[in-house]
């Protein structure tokens, strides 16, 4: 399982497939997203200690699209409620086999339960916390209100749903700064034009943002009681919802 850096789009490919998490991709994501994510580590130990303030004794914590279980491992080393568990989920079986290996090695001792399922046919009951660490992007927005309603119908009163997202910004010259300064972010952290842009060419129709206020109207109309940012670099954001 050593770390390897990723050089997915560094050379010139002709066609441009639409992004996959394949095997190819589990190699290199946790070079990937640390340096294609601004905040991303940041967001990871706040999972953790947002867990500890919001996990109930006797309930579940989810992890929805937890690739290699970074958010998980982030959870599982900060709760202290008494008999919770954790069910990690991903539709990616190379992720998830990578993230048992992970899990396995990891010694915390909060059962963690991982599921290979698309995150919108699993049961969601009984969690005080739901995590969507940059994973409702990759779901369809004909999809997205009933997957909210779901997530808000399975969380206990006084639970909290963590969603981070890429924003997109309805204001024309915001949406062109934001993505200027979130490549100049990908720029100082080694990715060269090229890859910027065939990386940017995969995620075309794949990686759908939507603003912050589409983000608010949802949960408020799923039922939850506030939507609020609680960090944001450049077109990555992390809100918190409560119900
Ligand atoms: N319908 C779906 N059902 C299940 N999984 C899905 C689906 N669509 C996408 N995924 C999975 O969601 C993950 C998105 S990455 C999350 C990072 C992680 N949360 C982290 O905190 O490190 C974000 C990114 O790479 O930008 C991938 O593992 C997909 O397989
Ligand atoms: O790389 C990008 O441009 C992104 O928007 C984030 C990202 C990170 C990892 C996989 C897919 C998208």
């Amino acid at each position: 399982m050593n770390l390897q850096k990723d050089t997915l789009y560094a050379s010139p490919l002709g066609d441009i497939d639409g992004f996959k998490f394949d095997a190819s991709v589990v190699d290199v994501f946790p070079d990937m997203i640390q340096r294609s994510v601004p905040g991303y580590s940041a967001i990871i130990s706040a999972i953790g200690l947002l867990a500890s303030r919001f996990a109930q004794a006797d309930s579940v914590c989810y992890d929805l699209g937890c690739s290699l279980g970074a958010a998980t491992l982030s959870m599982r080393h900060k709760i202290s409620a008494a008999n919770c568990k954790i069910i990690a989920v991903d539709n990616s079986t190379a992720m998830l086999s990578r993230c048992e290996k992970i899990i396995t090695r990891d010694t915390a001792s909060i059962p963690v339960e991982l599921v290979c399922s698309d995150i919108q046919d699993i049961k969601i009951q009984n969690a005080s916390v739901v995590v969507l660490n940059f994973t409702l992007q990759f779901i369809p927005l004909a999809d997205r209100n009933a997957f909210i309603k779901k997530i808000y119908a399975g969380l206990r009163p006084g639970g909290l749903l963590v969603l981070s997202e890429k924003l997109f910004f309805s204001d024309l010259r915001q949406q062109s700064l934001q993505t200027e300064m979130h490549h100049a972010f990908k720029k100082a952290n080694g990715y060269s034009d090229m890859e910027i842009s065939q990386k940017r060419a995969s995620l075309e129709n794949v990686l759908i943002p939507e603003t912050f206020t589409q983000h608010k109207n949802r949960l408020l109309q799923s039922g939850f009681d506030n939507a609020e940012v609680w960090f944001q670099y450049f077109n990555f954001a992390s809100i918190i919802a409560l119900k």
